[in-house]
């Protein structure tokens, strides 16, 4: 497995080793003994799975307040996404700084979300499949939400059209967002 530091602390981008032959491939998706030895030691507690039936779905910007605030494995089993991940530690020396990596069936990387992050993608091609790991149960009093297009933020979303749940539509920018990450 080979992790890559991403200019924001704390997160990463993690290949596994995958094993190609004449039939296809085979790959350890999650190891804990591995991520453990490479400096990741989360307990995941939960699977999540979610379809974008086209390209130019944006889900996101989200995050959960502490306590409840989920470290996230982010990988795509069917399709491609442009993942964006943005740092909201206020005492973080990249407060409101984001990076974004594509992430794909092809390329099959992961990424590593840690908590203080505000988390969401942007499908490439149609029928993409996303599945993560979080350390932390699903809690919607504690779920939030950025604006995806803050002005502030300039984030460059690989679509003119983006289609958006009502939820999403509705989250205010990073400067009237409540947060309580230090
Ligand atoms: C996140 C979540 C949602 N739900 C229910 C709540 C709604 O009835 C339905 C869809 O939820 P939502 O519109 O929040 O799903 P996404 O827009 O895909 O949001 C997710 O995608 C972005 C990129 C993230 O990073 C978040 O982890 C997560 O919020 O699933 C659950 O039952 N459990 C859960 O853990």
């Amino acid at each position: 497995m080979k992790v890559i530091p991403l200019k924001l602390e704390d997160a990463k981008i993690i290949e596994p080793v995958v094993h190609g032959d004449h039939r296809g491939f085979f790959m350890e998706s999650y190891n804990e003994q591995i991520m453990k030895e490479n400096g990741i030691d989360h307990a995941f507690i939960q699977d999540n799975q979610s379809l974008s039936a086209e390209a130019g779905v944006i889900r996101g910007l989200h995050y959960q307040l502490n306590p409840k605030a989920q470290t996230k494995l982010i990988r795509v089993l069917s399709g491609a996404i442009y993942d964006v991940i943005l740092d909201i530690r206020k005492s973080s020396p990249t407060f409101g700084q984001w990076v974004g990596v594509i992430l794909s069936e092809h390329n099959r990387r992961q990424l590593l979300v840690p908590k203080g992050f505000a988390h969401g993608f942007c499908t490439l091609v149609p029928n993409t499949q996303v599945l993560y790991k979080v350390d932390e149960y699903y809690s919607p009093k504690n779920d939030r939400g950025i604006m995806w297009n803050d002005p502030a933020l300039g984030i460059d979303w690989p679509t003119s059209h983006a289609i958006l749940s009502e939820k999403d539509q509705k989250h205010p920018a990073l400067a009237d967002a409540n947060i309580n990450f230090d």
